[in-house]
């Protein structure tokens, strides 16, 4: 299980084990100047032969001292290095001073500080347009997790940075300077960004959290783990976790009847409304729900039987007929919203949620905004239902949440979408599933897990109409099979992503449903 630490979480796991004698700060400097090496010559490992040539970009903290760490080891490979230092050395730390001392007091460039000098940039530009070529890699190891302010400073060193292009390696070292660590917001000066975004991003210990958030995952390029040799030990309760691939056995079926694997009740709206629901409800019986009925109001009967095969169709017009449908106690996961009208899912989530069995609810689309609009019925959600909203569904159910994610403060760590999650899910006292290319999802209990859509699962084609109402019928058939809530979020958002990507390029929404078999057949179920 991958665990996604922000900045507070790493420095207590490396403050325990430096005050528990197990290492010290200067070894783990040594360690991750060391995993950056390894890191670097792994992802390309066409730099091991040559005699290559870096420069390396040092800032007033311990990321700093890191850089002056790999500045070195490169340097005793043979590779020709040339180190800046943005900051004051006699207020380096300790550890870093170390290494600041160690290289070369006379071999390091100063850019200034507190600004960066015209003549620090100068000299600094010239690295790119120099007669030997342009460097092979640069390193920035300006700002790590300790970055928690505007550094404006980073606007005018980016325009530098950007010279190389793709012919240059860009490594950050932890986390790309300008990123929040925990939220993945990055800092803006007029309309430009602080930052100096990544080819390859060198995580020490444990994956950043902001490297999968926001505008983390388009910064950090490929995002790969150094290790500090730091004693394994549990990570902290509140730390998120990536969401991996389902284990195969969780999928298969066992023997049995069809209702043995659960009945979904997809709830559509009128006549004209019905292809959302349909979606859902054919998502829920590929995913392996035993049985699925759609039901929809008198008037759209005849269209819906026109559309449908496997799955069943049945009247519910009212909050009545409803009520008598959920007599079935075979009918163990009911899925409202997609198409559904938000005055008809306000009457029918009322009859939901009065409901003792507290059966699965997979709620979506019109009927989060109903819930929305209604206090009373928010307050009767159960740790049996899922919500699954996109960015302004979201603001709709939590808009102090929202307003406290836009807010980029000046100080300190930025308020995440994996806070307002969590936040959320608590408040709910349900599985929240906050969705877009990072899709995050809350359990009331506060665990919190993650699914980043980029690098090789990246699938800009899901960005299609429909695909939320497929997930919303792959949560529901899967929680009629029996997962718990959670599971059933966390397995449907990874299996919704591989649709798309084993799909390719053309997705449609009617595509994800039918590519599962696909999916199942290549995971072994
Ligand atoms: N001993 C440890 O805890 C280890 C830390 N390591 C490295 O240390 C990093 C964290 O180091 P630090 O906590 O020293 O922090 P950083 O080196 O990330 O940055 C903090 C430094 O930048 C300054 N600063 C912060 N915001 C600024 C701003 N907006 N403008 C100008 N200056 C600003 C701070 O005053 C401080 O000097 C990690 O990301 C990692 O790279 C690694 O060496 C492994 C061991
Ligand atoms: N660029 C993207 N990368 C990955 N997933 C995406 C992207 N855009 C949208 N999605 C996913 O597609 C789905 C869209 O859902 P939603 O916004 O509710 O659309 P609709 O209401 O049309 O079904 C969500 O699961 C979301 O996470
Ligand atoms: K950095």
């Amino acid at each position: 299980m991958c665990e996604l630490l922000t900045a507070g979480q790493m420095r207590s796991i490396e403050g325990r084990a430096i005050a528990a004698g197990e290492t010290t700060g200067l070894a783990l400097m040594e360690r991750a100047g060391e995993g950056m090496i390894d890191a670097i010559l792994t992802a390309r490992p066409e730099l091991a032969a040559g005699r290559c040539r870096a420069v390396v970009l040092c800032g007033p903290g311990n990321n700093g001292g890191d850089g002056f760490v790999i500045a070195r080891l490169l340097e005793a490979q043979g590779w020709r290095v040339q180190a800046y230092f943005y900051g004051d050395a006699d207020q380096l730390p300790t550890d870093a001073r170390a290494n600041f001392d160690r290289f070369g007091t006379a071999r390091i460039q100063a850019m200034g500080f507190p600004n960066i000098s015209d003549a620090g940039l100068a000299l600094l530009r010239s690295e790119f347009e120099s007669d030997a070529g342009l460097p092979d890699v640069v390193i920035d190891a300006l700002f790590g997790t300790g970055l928690s302010r505007l550094a404006p400073e980073l606007v005018p060193l980016a325009q530098v940075w950007r010279l190389g292009g793709a012919a240059v390696l860009r490594v950050a070292v932890d986390v790309p300077s300008g990123l929040c660590t925990d939220s993945g917001h990055i800092w803006e000066v007029e309309g430009k960004a602080a930052l100096l975004p990544a080819d390859l991003t060198v995580c020490f210990h444990r994956r950043k959290i902001g490297c999968y958030l926001g505008e983390g995952p388009e910064n950090c390029g490929q995002i790969v783990l150094a290790d500090l040799g730091l004693a394994p030990t549990d990570p902290p309760a509140s730390a998120a976790r990536l969401v991996e691939m389902p284990a195969p056995r969780s999928l298969s079926k066992s023997q049995g009847h069809k209702y043995d694997h659960g009945h979904v009740l997809t709830l559509s709206g009128g006549s004209g409304a019905g292809g959302a629901a349909r979606l859902a409800a054919r998502a829920a019986l590929r995913i392996g729900a035993g049985a699925v009925t759609l039901g929809c109001p008198a008037e759209a009967l005849t269209e819906n039987a026109a559309q449908l095969n496997a799955v069943m169709l049945t009247v519910i017009d009212d909050a009545q007929a409803l009520t008598d449908s959920l007599k079935d106690q075979r009918r163990n996961v009911i899925c409202l919203g997609p198409g559904a009208g938000v005055e008809r899912a306000a009457t029918l989530l009322a009859v939901l949620l009065a409901d003792y069995s507290k059966r699965g609810t997979v709620l979506d689309a019109d009927a989060l905004t109903a819930l929305a609009q209604d206090k009373a019925l928010f307050s009767r959600l159960h740790s049996n239902c899922v919500l699954t909203p996109h960015g302004g569904e979201f603001r709709r159910l939590f808009p102090d949440l929202t307003a406290k994610m836009d807010k980029m403060p000046l100080k300190g760590p930025a308020y995440s979408k994996a806070d307002a999650t969590r936040e959320a899910a608590q408040r709910a006292g349900c599985v929240v599933v906050f969705k877009g290319p990072d899709t995050v999802i809350g359990d009331p209990s506060g665990g919190l897990y993650l699914h980043t859509a980029t690098g090789d699962r990246a699938v800009p084609w899901l960005a299609t109409a429909g695909a939320g109402d497929v997930l919303a019928g792959f949560i529901a058939g899967l929680m009629a099979r029996r997962m718990p809530a959670i599971v059933a979020a966390k397995t449907a958002t990874w299996l919704h992503v591989e649709c798309a990507r084993s799909f390719g390029a053309g997705l449609i929404a009617e595509d994800m449903p039918d590519e599962l078999p696909k999916i199942f057949r290549q995971l072994g179920v």
